[in-house]
């Protein structure tokens, strides 16, 4: 493999579309290494928009096939049920010296390397729309023929676009729950604020701008001071002031028993989407 691999996403939507953007426009890759395939036209021109013109291949026409030769890291981006039949599709196909890297929710390693065949270098990943604006949060963890260099890789491409950390495959179900599907969780909690912000009778743009600014914050006050959640959350809360009201009202309408279970059902549903 060269300094600078290529890198096909095989499947170009709403995932690889985030994530390739973020590599180009962070400079992990230029544009004309990165490539990907779809069948509809729309998928694939949203994903040279967002990559500044990365070449795709029409799935329906071939474009797999041809992009399983053309590229260093071949990353798989179709939906979960899909990944089996791509995969075993890409056999005497793939690039020698490829690199395998699944980011679909639930395809477990060994399904992977199933469907790869023989060998295979795999690495599975779950990572983060965020990625597209260098805010990503990735799990990954090493399939059974990859190497400290794959490793490596794969740590370099997802650090470019955000945080990543390895963990042992059973905590890539806790990893979806918690970063994979996360940025829903607070897309969620980010309208509500600004909504209750309107509410109060803040117009919408300025409540939306003050609440995306406020949760952004709160994020980098928890990385850069690394002090606890609950240490920075109680400097806030003045006694009997109204922040403390709020916390009160959030208390005694579940928010912690809320996220609890959120977490708790997404990767319920990671682990059993091993099994279909
Ligand atoms: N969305 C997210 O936040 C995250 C998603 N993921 C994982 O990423 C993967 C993709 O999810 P997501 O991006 O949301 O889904 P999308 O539906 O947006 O993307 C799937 C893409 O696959 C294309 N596609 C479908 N069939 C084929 C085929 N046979 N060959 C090539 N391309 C094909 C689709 O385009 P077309 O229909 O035009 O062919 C589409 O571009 C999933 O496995 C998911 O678990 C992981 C982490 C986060
Ligand atoms: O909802 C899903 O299944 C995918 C995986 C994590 C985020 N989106």
């Amino acid at each position: 493999m060269t300094d600078e691999p290529t890198i096909g996403f095989l499947g170009c939507g709403k995932m690889a579309t985030a994530l390739a953007g973020g590599l180009v426009s962070r400079g992990f890759a230029p544009a004309d290494r990165v490539f990907g395939t779809a069948r509809s036209p729309g998928s694939r021109e949203a994903f040279s928009a967002s990559t500044g013109g990365a070449h795709t291949f029409d799935a329906s026409d071939g474009g797999n096939a041809e992009l399983a030769t053309t590229v260093d890291v071949l990353v798989l981006a179709v939906k979960p049920y899909q990944i089996r039949e791509t995969l075993e599709a890409s056999r005497g196909k793939r690039k020698s010296g490829s690199l395998i890297v699944s980011v679909a929710a639930g395809v477990t390693i060994e399904t992977l390397e199933a469907a790869a065949g023989a060998e295979a270098r795999v690495v599975r990943v779950m990572p983060n729309t965020p990625s597209l604006v260098g805010a990503g949060a990735a799990g990954f963890t090493r399939g059974t023929h990859a190497t400290d260099a794959d490793a490596a890789l794969v740590r370099a491409m997802l650090e470019c676009v955000g945080v990543a950390e390895e963990v042992s495959e059973p905590l890539l179900n806790a990893v979806t729950a918690v970063s994979g599907s996360g940025p829903a969780y607070g897309f969620l909690f980010l309208e509500a604020l600004a909504d209750a912000g309107v509410r109060a009778g803040l117009p919408r743009e300025q409540s939306q701008r003050l609440a995306a600014a406020t949760l952004r914050g709160a994020a980098a006050m928890v990385e850069e001071t690394g002090d606890h959640p609950a240490v920075l959350k109680d400097r806030v809360c003045s006694s009997g002031g109204t922040t403390i009201a709020a916390v009160a009202a959030l208390e005694e309408h579940g928010l912690r028993r809320a996220v609890h279970a959120a977490v708790a059902a997404a990767a319920a549903r990671s682990k059993e989407m091993a099994n279909e």
